[in-house]
């Protein structure tokens, strides 16, 4: 049995305390760069050379591991212990890619089984639309795939298809177009319908819980445009969902798939919530490769060492920076277009999991724990917010993600470069810049350095490499989560405004609440 401690009843807490972080500006050697990288999956790698960290630190970062048993957690964790003490569930995204450990039972059946059967369920769904077996009532065959969903239903799966979509497209095996429906404003609903045939759409509804104010308006609003276009919304619309929520027991769908409460929203990229629309639009078998590449990351996630184990590693440096350098922010930035959404989809998984203030037993913690995460893909965001990563008054550790080919791969050489060669140099030298700064007796030129960052990269980014990434993020976040002893795996914090809006809209405010609602003509 592991036990679960708060970080600050460790030794290791005390020992990292104690420890100086490391000068960057006098640190980053060659030799650095080249020795501090942990190969990851699909040949990609992490390396952590611009960190505040040396051999010393990361010798008590080994042992903080050891005695929070964090490798132990994650095996109890695949293995089906209840993890998310908060609502009484197991844990079980991991599954949905591939068996680490035991087999799990659970409601009376096999659960890694169970994914399976509904990813198979799902390619026959697919391929059935691909080839014209299932179209829409004239015999026409679907275009446009659109899901309706928002939060976990929306971020992760949006983020992932845009990922892909060129890539599909130059690999031949772009099948059909995705769009989404998230939020509630009816100009979301509005301007995708406004930009489609829906004649040739399947509407995919994705709510887990069936519950979400958000997305049960939306499937009324695309239901509304197909009965106006004079079609059958059940001809045209699919759902996923668990099988408790109220959408499972509907007939109003013309197939329905199934997650369960084992896999939370954020963390339900590689269910039937991102398999039924990357695998509409890319085909099966490109989202089995996806999976195939988490399945691979998650296996380097139950290494006990340290150095062998990217999501661990980086988990345990962002803990050091969070809580024993006082950072309090994270920048995600991907030099990669196709990864735009990556960046909000991590800004729900890491900070709806992680931003508890009270510890697994409902006890309030006496240290940080999820910083701000924020990002946007380079090189756009070194003209918007680097200013500040640079020379602000706070210091912002910084998470870059590179490939060294482009997924198209049309290009330009001018100048002597080709564009690809231009990203990947503002790469470099940004970690640089951070790291080591400029000396410049002009203060407002002078750049102090000491930014520490880290960077993933790999050859391109592909379905196994995209597979690994996200899976290499979920693993991190949770590492983070069992050091802090926080659940990672459920979000009160979300309710307390879903009750307030309800009450806006059935007229029973008072106060403030009252007021506003007037301010706002409700
Ligand atoms: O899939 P559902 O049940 O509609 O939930 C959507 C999202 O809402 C949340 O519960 C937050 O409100 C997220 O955790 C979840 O991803």
């Amino acid at each position: 049995m592991v036990a679960w401690k708060n970080f600050d009843q460790l030794e290791s807490y005390k020992a990292l305390n104690e420890t100086e972080c490391v000068d960057l500006v006098q640190a980053l050697t060659a030799e650095r760069v080249k020795n501090y990288t942990v190969p990851m999956a699909a040949g990609m790698s992490y390396n952590y050379a611009a960190k505040q960290v040396d051999d010393k630190i990361l010798e008590l970062l080994a042992k903080l591991s050891e005695e929070a048993e964090l490798v132990e957690k994650f095996k109890e964790l695949y293995n089906g212990a209840v993890i998310n003490t908060g609502e009484q569930r197991l844990v079980l995204h991991q599954l949905t890619r591939g068996q680490l450990g035991n087999a799990v039972n659970a409601d009376g059946v096999d659960k890694r089984a169970f994914y399976v059967e509904q990813q198979n369920k799902i390619a026959d769904f697919a391929n059935k639309v691909h080839n014209g077996e299932i179209t829409n009532e004239k015999g026409e065959k679907f275009t446009t795939a659109v899901q309706i969903g928002i939060g976990g239903s929306d971020l992760g799966p949006r983020a992932m298809y845009l990922a892909l979509e060129n890539w599909a497209k130059v690999n031949g095996c772009f099948k059909m177009d995705a769009k989404f429906i998230s939020n509630v404003d009816p100009d979301d609903a509005a301007a995708v319908l406004n930009s489609v045939d829906v004649s040739k759409c399947i509407f995919i509804l994705v709510s887990k819980s069936g519950t979400t104010l958000e997305t049960l308006t939306n499937e009324s609003f695309v239901k509304d445009a197909l009965a106006k276009a004079g079609l059958d919304a059940s001809k045209h619309m699919i759902a996923v969902t668990s099988e408790t929520s109220p959408l499972a027991k509907s007939s109003d769908y013309l197939a329905a798939f199934f997650m369960d409460d084992y896999i939370g929203g954020r963390y339900s990229s590689t269910s039937a919530v991102g398999g039924a629309v990357l695998s509409l639009a890319f085909g099966p078998e490109i989202f089995a490769r996806f999976l195939n590449g988490a399945a691979e990351e998650d296996k380097l996630a139950t290494n006990s060492n340290i150095k062998e184990n990217p999501a661990l590693l980086d988990a345990l440096i962002g803990v050091y920076e969070r809580n024993m350098l006082g950072y309090d922010s994270t920048a995600v930035l991907p030099y990669s277009q196709a990864l735009s959404r990556f960046p909000a989809h991590l800004q729900q998984l890491d900070m709806e999991s992680n931003g508890k203030s009270v510890n697994r037993f409902g006890e309030p913690v006496d240290y940080p724990t999820g910083p701000v995460i924020f990002g946007e893909p380079g090189t756009n965001g070194q003209h918007s917010f680097y200013q500040l990563l640079h020379q602000g008054t706070d210091i912002i550790p910084l998470q870059f993600i590179g490939f060294k080919n482009s997924q198209i791969g049309t290009d330009v050489d001018i100048q002597g470069s080709t564009s690809q060669q231009k990203l990947c140099a503002n790469v470099a030298a940004q970690i640089v810049a951070f790291a080591c700064g400029k000396e410049d007796e002009n203060k407002n030129k002078n750049f102090e350095g000491g930014r520490p960052s880290s960077i993933i990269i790999g050859d391109q980014l592909t379905p196994e490499s995209l597979g690994a990434l996200l899976a290499h993020f979920e693993n991190k976040v949770m590492f983070q989560g069992f050091v802090w002893n926080v659940n990672s795996f459920d979000q009160e914090g979300v309710q307390l405004g879903k009750v307030l809006a309800k009450r806006v809209l059935a007229h029973e405010t008072e106060g403030a609440l009252a007021v506003y609602s007037d301010l706002l003509n409700i």
